[in-house]
């Protein structure tokens, strides 16, 4: 379930009234999700009925939000594939809403996959790389705030729980990435905005070639080849063994690199990049299992997922 907040009709009306859409016909809560509260809304403008996906922040802060919101915004101004928040006549893109800070985008076309093909990667490497590019000129800086720094904070918290050998694990990949960080091929790595978690929910296709992308909440400035790893991590594997699929693989990157063409030092930090794209996701799905949950309101994603993934691509990639 992921609604979290519980609102009422008058109380939504009021709220949608400064952005001069139109008047709510209806809304009702969005069932699939983990992070926030989302709503479908219904509202007339005198002519059309149109409907938006209302979001409801359980966790992100005020100060957190305004990246995530002009990011897409400014995206979906460029034509890139997402969604696009609306403004109220003062150029705010969230309001509070029960108490929580809330925003109201567009609704895209489409489902995701359960069964992405090469030509599901390549449409979305293409878009990736095109997305990369749209960031560029997008004036507002936050990093991705589940990168190195929150990689190394986290590692005591979650190692608490964690057999000694798989700790040691995970201290061990904290630590070469922490090396890898200070060399020249990793500060030579192009850097911008990226999604930084675009698996394949995250991704709706009203049919392979056009996909749109959604779920920004953990978007942030960082390498392009991270991101782009964290998507292949996703998109290109065996999901039962992790192994990478060479046809999905090459599908994803070749579409990738005919817009942002990749470098011979890219190449070199590849490795690196999708180990550090399994790390992230190992980590943040360690701490979800092991931390008390308010009255076990979902079920937490399997961390050992990407302790595998990991493995796997420690074994075929060494350390630079
Ligand atoms: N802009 C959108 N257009 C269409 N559907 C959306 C949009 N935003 C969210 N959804 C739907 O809501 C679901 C949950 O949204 P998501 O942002 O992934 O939530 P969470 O961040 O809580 O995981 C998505 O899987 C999708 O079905
Ligand atoms: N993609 C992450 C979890 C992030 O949750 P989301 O539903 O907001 O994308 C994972 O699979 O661990």
């Amino acid at each position: 379930m992921a609604v979290f907040t519980q609102i009422t009709h008058d109380e939504l009306a009021t709220w949608l009234t400064p952005l001069n859409l139109g008047t709510l016909v209806e809304f009702k809560g969005i069932a699939s999700g983990i992070e926030n509260s989302n709503f479908f809304v219904t509202l007339n403008d005198g002519r059309h009925h149109t409907t938006y996906v209302l979001t409801i922040f359980e966790v992100l802060t005020p100060e957190q939000l305004p990246f995530y919101l002009e990011l897409m915004q400014h995206l979906a101004i460029k034509g890139i594939p997402v969604p696009r928040p609306y403004a109220d006549a003062q150029g705010q893109l969230f309001r509070p809403l029960a108490g929580k800070p809330a925003t109201l985008v567009s609704k895209l076309s489409g489902s995701d996959t359960a069964t992405p093909t090469p030509a599901h990667c390549a449409s979305v490497g293409r878009t990736l790389a095109q997305m990369h590019l749209a960031g560029r000129d997008l004036q507002r800086h936050q990093p991705n705030l589940r990168g190195l720094d929150w990689w190394q904070m986290m590692e005591d918290k979650v190692s608490a729980f964690l057999p000694d050998h798989i700790a040691e694990l995970l201290r061990d990949e904290v630590a070469a990435q922490t090396a890898f960080a200070q060399t020249p091929i990793y500060k030579e790595l192009p850097v911008g905005a990226g999604h930084c978690d675009l698996f394949v929910d995250n991704v709706l296709f009203t049919d392979p070639n056009s996909p749109s992308f959604i779920d920004f909440y953990f978007a942030g400035v960082d390498t392009w080849l991270f991101d782009l790893a964290v998507t292949v991590n996703d998109w290109c594997i065996d999901r039962s063994t992790g192994e990478l699929l060479p046809d999905h693989l090459n599908a994803m990157i070749t579409a990738y690199s005919t817009v942002v063409p990749l470098t011979d030092n890219d190449r070199s930090a590849w490795g690196m990049m999708l180990r550090a794209a399994a790390l992230r996701f190992w980590i943040s799905r360690l701490y979800d299992f092991y931390r008390t949950r308010e009255a076990a309101m979902l079920t937490p994603k399997d961390p050992t997922h990407f302790e595998r993934i990991l493995k796997s691509r420690r074994s075929q990639f060494e350390t630079i």
